[in-house]
This record gives structure tokens, C-alpha cells and sequence, in this order.
């Protein structure tokens, strides 16, 4: 029942199959959930043998990872939650998620916690999803809560450096984040930091016509906040270089929106050999503040969506390799949240829904930048793989997790009440868009999770641990 194909060993066959070593038209092999063979066209295959499931021309993809997700369970299993996050993710051909600490009540700040995360994600998952705990002022500087949280599996640390919106979730500061690196860097994994820092301004009163638009909101939040958070974090990225005190950890920028001077920074630090990465996301890479219209407030998000230069700045970061990879950010609300009746972009809630459709909304403007498919299959599966330590993941190799995506790139849809999306809410800046690529199918472990429009009938997603025999293989890190 967890699978909408009753075979446990299998051929799969298209004409187009993204491998590390490029586009291939071939079989791969799978048994008990991993990938056993690879041939390239009609090598020697067991095609007698095994049933085989035959795309044709559509093209097999690992299995995307998202490695920022907001699920939201338990706690505000009202805002998402593991079933429809998952049930999203599943129908958009992603077959991992790292879910974020935050927005979850209690947060995923401790131990006893990231246990309660594991027990509420307990026969929901119809992808497999990884954790990251929090760091806030009250863990950082203490060591051995620290460990006892990546102990219990936490795939690594995420911070804020300014307020997160949530109460049990106080932000950090760059000695917090200092004071977490020797422990991390003794179990070789990432800290993610929300990287702006709030920068002083005049209090403002403004209008509830000033309110409605989004300029407004992004003057609140200039480019200056993400390029202090950054130079804070290049700082401290500054020990992470080979025989520095942090000798083994790495930083990462979520979400970068600011393409100018921050993105930089970043630029400069890698030049230098310090551990640091940046994820952006697709609404950075879709909408710009010039074409959101008033009182839009889905748009809403932190850091904002900036200009149209800016856009195509990080676009052309993206392509150049400046940006590591890409993120969902997936960060539902219920619409009353997001005051979309008085359309006030500062008091409504932030964040982005887009879990389900992050595949299509890169390949329609990656085709239009002429991106081929094997480099949007590095941005959302082998460099996010390789970032999040996730081992088994990330590509279509032999002895990795048999995790694909099956999708036919030329074929578009319109988001429109046609189009199923599984989010707990549907509402998305992205209605009304025509997109390129539709999931027909998408494969966990060689379960076969969802076929056009349906999904098994239960869910065996697994929960993934990070474990201490992991950490003498060591991370990889970019
Ligand atoms: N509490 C949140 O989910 N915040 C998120 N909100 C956004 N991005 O607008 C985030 O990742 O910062
Ligand atoms: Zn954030
Ligand atoms: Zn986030």
C-alpha cells in the first residue's frame, strides 16, 4: 500500500534519464529501494526478467530536495503539517524535505523536542524528511545541549538574525553563532542563518494606502540588512578555513534575495577557501517588486522580493555558480494571516507557498535562460544532497536511494482551480501563472509515492536521522 507499483525489483526506462555523467536514453535497475544497475539504451538488461516500467520520452530525474521546508507540525499542523506537506511535496516530484525548527510548537530546540517532531511526523511522510534543530541565545552556549540535540539526529543548526516572527524562537546573534561551531564543526554539520540584521530607522507611521503596497514594505527591510547579516557571518566563516578554530563547520545563507553588495561578500569569502554556501528561492528568481500589485500580500516574504535588476542579478549568480543552490522556502499560513482583505504588506504574515510547484516554476525560466535539465538537477538534488550530508541521495547512481522524478518538461499547465494543488492552503503567488513540466510520477526508496494525480494509499516516507557512524564518513561540503 505504499506503493502505487506492486514490484519491488524493477526496470525503469525513458530516453531521457539525468546521470552525473549526463542525459542518457537507458534502464536503471531497482531492488528493495535502491538502484542496483544503470544501462545506457538497450544494454544488457534483465528485460525478460523484471517488469518495466517504460516513460518513453519523459525525463527521470533524482528526486528533488528541498532542504528548507516549513512543515509546521506539531504545533501548527493548522498552517501545513506532515500529511499535505508531504502529500505537496510528493505530486512535485520531491522526494526529500529538511524541515525547518521553527513555526512547529514547541520549536525543535532540544532533544526532547526533535523527538516529539519525529513521533508527530509518525506514519505521515510520503517523502522521507530531515530535521534541523534551532539554535537560539538559550542552547548556544551550552554545549552539551547542543550535542545531545545533533546527537538525537538533527542534520544540523538554523538561526535567526533578526525577529523570527515566533516567540519560543529568539533570534541570535553572531557570538550565539560563534559559540555553536566548535560543536558543530566536531560533528561536521551546517548552521543555516536567516541573515538579515535589523539596521536603525526612523518609526514611521504609514497610511493604509502606503500599507497596500510593496514598496513600502520592502523600504522597511533594505538590501543593508542581509549585507550586515552576511559580513557578520563572513567573519566568523573566517575560522571555518582549513586549520582555523572551526576547522569543520560551514555557514549557510538561506534564502538570499539582496544580489548586490551581500551577494559579494559571499563571493569574496569562497574565494578565500572559508566554508560558506547560499541557497535563493524561486519567488526571488520569479517576481520582482515592480510587478506585485497592491495589496498582493501572498507575495509577502523575508528578506522581500526586490527589483527587477536585482532579479536578473541573481539569476545570472544562480547560473555563474555564485549561489550554491535552491531552496523552497515553503512557508504556508492560513489566509486570515495573511490579511489579504485589507492587503497590508506590514501587518500581514510572511512567507511564501510553493512546495508543490518548485520544479516547474525553475524549468519554465531556466528554459527560457537556455539552463539545461542535468544543472536544474544540481541545484535541487546532488548540491543540496551534498550540503545536508544526505548520502544516499541526490543522484542516479548505482547503490543510491532509488528517489526519482518522473516529468515531461514540454507539456504546460495553467495554476488555476484545475490544477490540484495539495497544500493545507491553497492560496500562492504563483495562481494564475502558466508553468512548464508536469510530475507524472515520483518514486521514494522505489516506491512509487504518486502517479498522476494520486498518491499510495499509505504513506512510508521515512524520518532521516543524522547519525554519529555517519559523521566518520564526513561531509562533503561544497
Ligand atoms: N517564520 C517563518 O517561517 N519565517 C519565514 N518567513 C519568510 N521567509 O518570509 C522564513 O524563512 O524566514
Ligand atoms: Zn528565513
Ligand atoms: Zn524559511
Amino acid at each position: 500500500t505504499c506503493s502505487l507499483h506492486p514490484e519491488t525489483k524493477f526496470l525503469i526506462h525513458s530516453k531521457r534519464i539525468v546521470t552525473p555523467n549526463g542525459m542518457i536514453a537507458g534502464t536503471v535497475e531497482v531492488s528493495e529501494g535502491k538502484i542496483v544497475s544503470i544501462s545506457v539504451n538497450d544494454g544488457d538488461l534483465n528485460a525478460d526478467l523484471l517488469p518495466i516500467l517504460d516513460f518513453e520520452n519523459c525525463v527521470i530525474m533524482p528526486g528533488l530536495i528541498d532542504v528548507h521546508t516549513h512543515l509546521n507540525e506539531p504545533g501548527r499542523a493548522d498552517w501545513e503539517g506532515f500529511d499535505t506537506g508531504t502529500r505537496a511535496a510528493a505530486a512535485g516530484g520531491l522526494t526529500t524535505l529538511i524541515d525547518m525548527p521553527l513555526n512547529s510548537y514547541p520549536t525543535t530546540v532540544t532533544k526532547e523536542t526533535l523527538e516529539m517532531k519525529v513521533q508527530a511526523a509518525r506514519n505521515k511522510l510520503y517523502v522521507d524528511v530531515g530535521f534541523w534543530g534551532g539554535l537560539t541565545p538559550d542552547n548556544a552556549h551550552n554545549s552539551s545541549a547542543l550535542t545531545e540535540l545533533l546527537d538525537a539526529g538533527a542534520l544540523g543548526l538554523k538561526s535567526f538574525m533578526c525577529p523570527s516572527g515566533i516567540n519560543d524562537f529568539p533570534m541570535t546573534d553572531e557570538n550565539d553563532i560563534k559559540a555553536s561551531l566548535p560543536v558543530l564543526a566536531m560533528y561536521k554539520r551546517p548552521i543555516l542563518v536567516h541573515s538579515e540584521v535589523p539596521q536603525p530607522s526612523e518609526e514611521q507611521e504609514f497610511s493604509l494606502e502606503q500599507r497596500r503596497k510593496y514598496s513600502t514594505y520592502l523600504n522597511t527591510r533594505p538590501a543593508t540588512w542581509e549585507r550586515e547579516a552576511v559580513s557578520k557571518l563572513v567573519n566568523l566563516a573566517s575560522d571555518t578555513i582549513v586549520g582555523g578554530s572551526a576547522e569543520g563547520a560551514h555557514i549557510h545563507i538561506v534564502h538570499l534575495s539582496d544580489s548586490g553588495e551581500t551577494l559579494n561578500l559571499i563571493k569574496e569569502a569562497k574565494v578565500r577557501g572559508f566554508k560558506l554556501s547560499v541557497e535563493t528561492c524561486p519567488h526571488y528568481l520569479s517576481f520582482s517588486v515592480e510587478n506585485i500589485p497592491d495589496g498582493d500580500t501572498r507575495f509577502k516574504c523575508a528578506p522581500p522580493l526586490r527589483s527587477e535588476e536585482n532579479r536578473k542579478k541573481l539569476w545570472n549568480a544562480l547560473i555563474n555558480g555564485d549561489i550554491d543552490f535552491l531552496s523552497s522556502d515553503h512557508s504556508p499560513a492560513p489566509p486570515e494571516l495573511k490579511l489579504l482583505e485589507a492587503g497590508d504588506f506590514l501587518g500581514a504574515w510572511g512567507g511564501i507557498s510553493s512546495l508543490q510547484l518548485v520544479l516547474p516554476i525553475t524549468w519554465t525560466h531556466a528554459k527560457e535562460n537556455g539552463v539545461p535539465l542535468e544543472v536544474i538537477s544540481k541545484w535541487w538534488s546532488s548540491m543540496p544532497a551534498k550540503f545536508a550530508n544526505l548520502q544516499n541521495k541526490g543522484s542516479i547512481e548505482v547503490g543510491k536511494d532509488a528517489d526519482f522524478v518522473v516529468w515531461d518538461p514540454e507539456t504546460s499547465f495553467d495554476v488555476n482551480e484545475d490544477f490540484q494543488i495539495f497544500h493545507k492552503h491553497k492560496i500562492t503567488p504563483y495562481s494564475g501563472s502558466r508553468l512548464f513540466g508536469r510530475v507524472i510520477a515520483t518514486f521514494v526508496r522505489g516506491q512509487m509515492v504518486y502517479h498522476e494525480g494520486h498518491h499510495a494509499l499509505s504513506p512510508c516516507g521515512r524520518p532521516i536521522l543524522a547519525s554519529v557512524t555517519e559523521n566518520s564518513v564526513g561531509h562533503h561540503f561544497i
